[in-house]
């Protein structure tokens, strides 16, 4: 103890430290150098310094202490060294090295020899296997040996000092018997000290393995295709694979600085598609979808990752039999661990555990609760379903939500439940009797019929449309591989097809409502914002708050597209992000049981999420409060060219279309949604060249020319007069022209026509020579 009080045994500490460290030793020879670079350290917090002051605390622990002895925060822990925790922290070291340690301390405070020979291994072992020390050593050129013997040092000295005392305990503090630490702080004070400084450590630390992380990244080489295929086919290695998807995310987040040269962004991109498939189970159709919605490859693996997994089991109380806390007591007593849910739902419980199926205890039998996932819990809420409303269900089996509608309406007014499976309706059935409600008709219908029965009928409706089911992968994993763009566009077309049949069903007039909730499972763009845009161009409504509290906007600008500005108003729902399922939610209000200026009957089949979003006619107003868009003559064009197209189509008598032609025509139609469909779309959508024109009217021109020589030659031809074989072929039902019809003997002729105007024509002519005002007829 004496020691430590002596004021020049500072000089006793230059010994020391010249054997215990490489560059400390030359910087420490004497007490004054130590001094300084600890008055150095304490001002600069760069790791070099860091470490630097460290060495030097450590090294001259004695002689620094000696130093400072006469400042009592210094001198009183080294003294007290029964006070110290550095002390505190040797009750694990042995008697003996103890004792050699004291004797050594007491006579040769500064020999480094022998607290060398005093070192315990444990504690070489601890300070050496130290990670962050590790990531100095590069720095200090090898001085962790060094600075783990004085570490050791250190400690036995302080032991020694200490030893008057039961002392000692963890060596963490030992190693920072240092310079800030105060003696006149409260252990807790020195606690916090600890954890500051190992605070800086790490986060030095975590630098440090960042950057190693970039020059590794920076160094990666990118195997062929062919060579991640073959290696995919043969032994795909799920590790290697998650590493090189790492890797590829890193070169592709700095494509520009970490690219192998030659290599081109597709060809990493192509490899990435092959591990991330064969990682998470994919087909690339669905994977490459995802890919578009996460473009940062920390959120799509995020995303892909919780997609495996299960989400938690949630129930909904029904508040038309109980309360929510009731319930919970209840389901308690019976051994059910549960929770109320989320903030934003008062009805919604998490169930942690259970000793009881949950789908078979009194209550759920009852009808005290509905097991449902929480997103479930969404499109109802956003509906707001009043009471004495007439309230449609459009999709409804298996009834989870229709029960929740019912609820809100505390079983008044009128509920409509529909589904066009029939299978699954008693599912429907028997819920809505088990959960009590009263208010609610169950109709088996295809609701893009309800229209005809039910025009203008409901003040609300919810349309939870079949959907991909890309947002409940967890539930069912063949979703990975089964969807295709083929399945996606089919589904499109019945969503648009179901939505504006919704929208007809509603009553503008409402006076408490006029309001559409449109929901999916999906988090597809094509199903969700696709769909909606495609609605806010085809009737008067407009996109309204859903007044859901969770949720991220949906998307105005994705990819190529652009939709109509009030989307943000939409809700999406990621696994990862909100931890339940994958679901998309918007509102609409109608404002006017008018039919929109662009609406026509069969308006459903035409367009697509290219022609409807990317033209930018999506920015023409719902409630035609948008900006008009640029191209609007273009458009404008567009239009009338459909609506002859269209009057052409009705006044064509209907043909009988095989099967597959309307399958194909439907797939045309809606081909815009898929990829090829989007460059169809954008071919079409190019305005043609000058050369182009020259080049079309030129045809035209060679055409009319042939057409006439034709007529001519022949003027008996079933062919004369018709425009082109497909003009044909919609004259006559559709059917191809047998070559040699003769025209109907009811409709005159064009030669027969022809044949009057010019007898007409020879009258009037005839007429006027005579003098007569008879006026022309045209
Ligand atoms: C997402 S589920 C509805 C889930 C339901 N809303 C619930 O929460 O319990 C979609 C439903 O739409 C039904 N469906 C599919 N096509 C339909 C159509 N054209 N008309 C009416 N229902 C249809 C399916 O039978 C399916 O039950």
């Amino acid at each position: 103890m004496q020691i430590f009080e002596l004021p020049d045994s500072t000089e006793g500490a230059s010994p020391k430290m010249a054997k215990s460290g490489k560059k400390l030793k030359k910087v420490q020879k004497s007490s004054k150098a130590a001094d300084l670079a600890l008055a150095e350290d304490s001002s600069s917090p760069s790791p070099k310094k860091k470490m630097l002051k460290k060495k030097a605390s450590l090294n001259g622990s004695a002689p620094l202490t000696n130093i400072v002895s006469n400042d009592k925060s210094h001198s009183a822990p080294a003294v007290n060294g029964a006070k110290a925790p550095l002390v505190k922290k040797k009750k694990l070291r042995k008697n003996k090295s103890k004792k050699l340690a004291r004797e050594e301390a007491q006579h040769k405070p500064s020999t480094s020899s022998n607290h060398d020979g005093a070192a315990p291994p444990k504690k070489k072992k601890k300070a050496s296997s130290n990670d962050d020390m590790k990531l100095f050593e590069d720095d200090s050129d090898g001085e962790d040996d060094d600075d783990d013997e004085r570490m050791e040092t250190l400690d036995t000295l302080n032991g020694g000092a200490g030893d008057d005392d039961d002392d000692s305990s963890a060596g963490e503090d030992a190693f920072s018997s240092d310079d800030d630490a105060d003696a006149s702080d409260l252990p807790i004070e020195r606690k916090s000290k600890i954890l500051e400084r190992k605070a800086k450590r790490d986060e030095v630390m975590a630098e440090a393995e960042l950057q190693t992380n970039i020059q590794r990244a920076e160094m990666y080489k990118l195997p062929t295709i062919d060579d991640v295929e073959r290696q995919l086919k043969e032994a795909p290695n799920l590790q290697i694979i998650r590493q090189r998807i790492s890797e590829v995310f890193q070169v592709l987040g700095d494509f520009n600085n970490r690219r192998e040269k030659g290599r081109d962004r597709e060809e990493y991109v192509g490899v990435l598609m092959k591990d991330l498939c064969t990682y998470y189970g994919y087909n690339e159709y669905l994977m490459g979808k995802f890919m578009d919605l996460f473009p940062n490859g920390q959120e799509l693996m995020e995303f892909l990752d919780a997609n495996d997994q299960p989400r938690p089991t949630t129930i909904r109380t029904n508040s038309l039999k109980t309360r929510r806390g009731e319930l919970a007591r209840t389901l308690i007593n019976r051994g059910v661990n549960v929770d109320p849910a989320a903030k934003w739902t008062k009805v919604g419980l998490v169930i942690y555990d259970s000793q009881v199926p949950i789908g078979a205890t009194p209550e759920y039998l009852a009808g005290h609760y509905m097991i449902q996932g929480l997103n479930s819990l969404l499109p109802v809420m956003a509906l707001a379903p009043q009471e004495n409303e007439r309230v449609l269900d459009m999709c409804a089996a298996p009834g989870g939500k229709t029960s929740h509608i019912a609820a809100l309406m505390k079983n008044t007014g009128t509920l409509f439940a529909n589904d066009a499976k029939f299978a699954r309706l008693p599912a429907v059935i028997g819920n809505l009797h088990r959960m009590g409600v009263n208010n609610a008709i169950v109709t088996h219908m295809d609701a893009r019929e309800y229209v005809k029965i039910q025009r203008q009928g409901f003040d609300r409706i919810l349309l939870d449309a079949p959907c991909s089911g890309t947002g409940v992968i967890w539930k069912d994993e063949s979703v990975k591989t089964s969807k295709d763009s083929q399945d996606v566009q089919k589904r499109h077309t019945l969503q648009r097809q179901l939505i504006l049949a919704a929208i007809d069903c509603l009553d503008a007039n409402s006076k408490t409502g006029g309001y559409l909730v449109y929901s999916t499972c999906s988090v597809l763009v094509e199903e969700n914002e696709a769909v909606v845009n495609y609605a806010l161009t085809k009737r008067h409504v407009k996109l309204v708050d859903t007044g859901l509290e969770p949720g991220i906007e949906g998307h105005v600008k994705y990819r190529q597209y652009r939709f109509h500005p009030s989307l943000n108003l939409t809700r999406r729902y990621y696994p990862h992000v909100h931890n339940i399922d994958g679901f998309f939610v918007a509102k609409f209000k109608k404002l006017s049981n008018d039919k929109h200026k662009n609406a026509r009957d069969d308006d459903v089949l035409e367009g697509g999420l290219g022609e409807d979003a990317d033209t930018e006619e999506s920015t023409q107003a719902a409630g035609g409060d948008a900006k008009k868009s640029a191209n609007a003559p273009k458009k404008e064009t567009a239009k009338k060219e459909n609506a002859k197209k269209d009057t052409l189509k009705k006044e064509t008598p209907k043909r009988e279309t095989p099967k597959k032609e309307i399958a194909k025509k439907e797939n045309a139609k809606d081909e815009s949604v898929t990829e090829e469909g989007e460059k169809k779309v954008a071919a079409k959508r190019k305005a043609p060249t000058d050369a182009e024109r020259a080049k079309k009217n030129k045809k035209k021109n060679k055409n009319k020319k042939k057409r006439k020589a034709e007529g001519d030659a022949d003027k008996s031809s079933p062919k004369n007069g018709q425009q082109s074989p497909k003009t044909a072929a919609l004259k006559t039902g559709g059917k191809k022209s047998p070559g040699k019809k003769s025209p109907s003997k009811n409709s005159p002729s064009k030669k027969q026509l022809k044949k009057k105007k010019r007898k007409e024509l020879v009258k009037q002519r005839k007429e006027k020579q005579a003098g007569t005002t008879a006026p022309v007829s045209s």
